[in-house]
């Protein structure tokens, strides 16, 4: 069945409202976009937040009276006057199908693949990551993810003991694994995060070497390596805690920053590493270095 989309620009404090008007006035789906290329970033868990100019759609049958359905919109909002809004029509077709479209098997350095599950992998020789992509960060597309894989590629992990600080998807813990590391410790304040690193860990047969915890969970000990994709403000505040966590000679990669944040950055961890020189993709920062 073709659709009918009801497009309104509005701000964050209006999208709510909007929302609950369009999904009361019958329509099938409602979503928000961003719609001036705003990035939110890292929200704490249980947070929603939204975009100061959001773009709400509301998806209707073919068949509804969209005249109709804008007037008594119009007669709700009022006296405020709707904010700007447009009809299209949507071509009806195999969603599923044109989302798994999107997503091939990535390569990320020499030998390191994220394949998702429908698809064979091209190289089944080398290291692959059985993960599909979705909501959940870590799915090995942003940035961050890839300059952390990356940078994994390049290390010698067999043996290792590693901690995955803000875990997300566990992918970072499980390209550690694959790799050859001996244990990894994955830790995130998200219970969910948790969760998803669990379910990806068994899917990739390396549950036995992966645990996931929160902060407060951590052993006292200090490992060979430390993987943490935050964010710059995370990261600097978390800087003597995580320096601590790491064994003189050991190693540590730091995603998760702007380009005018990598100084500050650099500086928090410099008290106790060798920080090497910053890696820049997309608009974003990889950090690594050596413990003294
Ligand atoms: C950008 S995602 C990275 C996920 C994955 N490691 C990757 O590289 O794709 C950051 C993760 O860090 C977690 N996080 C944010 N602040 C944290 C903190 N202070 N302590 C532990 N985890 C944190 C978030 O819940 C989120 O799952």
């Amino acid at each position: 069945m073709p659709w009918l989309q009801l497009i309104l620009e509005t701000d964050a404090e209006s999208a709510d409202r909007l929302s609950e008007q369009l999904s009361e006035a019958g329509a099938a789906a409602v979503t928000l976009n961003d719609s001036a290329d705003q990035p939110l970033f890292e929200p704490l868990p249980g947070a929603t937040p939204l975009w100061s100019h959001t773009r709400v759609i509301g998806l209707f049958p073919a068949d509804t009276d969209m005249d109709a359905l804008v007037g008594s919109l119009v007669r709700e909002y009022a006296p405020e006057p709707l904010p700007p809004h447009r009809v299209e029509p949507l071509e009806d077709k195999d969603w599923t199908r044109a989302w798994m479209d999107t997503f091939k098997p990535m390569r990320f350095g020499e030998r390191l693949w994220i394949v998702p599950s429908w698809c064979e992998p091209p190289s089944p020789g080398d290291v692959n990551i059985l993960l599909d992509p979705g909501l959940a960060f870590g799915t090995g597309t942003h940035a961050t993810t890839r300059l952390c894989l990356e940078w994994l590629d390049g290390q010698a992990l067999n043996g290792k003991e590693v901690l995955d600080y803000g875990c997300g998807s566990g992918i970072l813990a499980i390209a550690a694994a694959k790799l050859g590391a001996s244990h990894i410790r994955a830790v995130d304040i998200d219970p969910q995060a948790l969760v998803a690193t669990a379910d990806n860990a068994a899917r990739n047969g390396c549950e036995a070497l992966i645990e996931p915890l929160l902060p407060g969970q951590l052993p006292p000990m200090q490992f060979d390596l430390l993987t943490a994709n935050i964010l710059a403000t995370p990261l600097i505040e978390l800087a003597p805690t995580l320096s601590a966590l790491v064994r003189p000679g050991g190693a540590m990669v730091l995603s998760g920053i702007l380009p005018d944040q990598a100084d500050a950055v650099a500086a928090a961890y410099r008290p106790a590493f060798e920080v090497g020189p910053s890696v820049e993709q997309d608009g974003w920062v990889r950090l690594s270095g050596t413990r003294t």
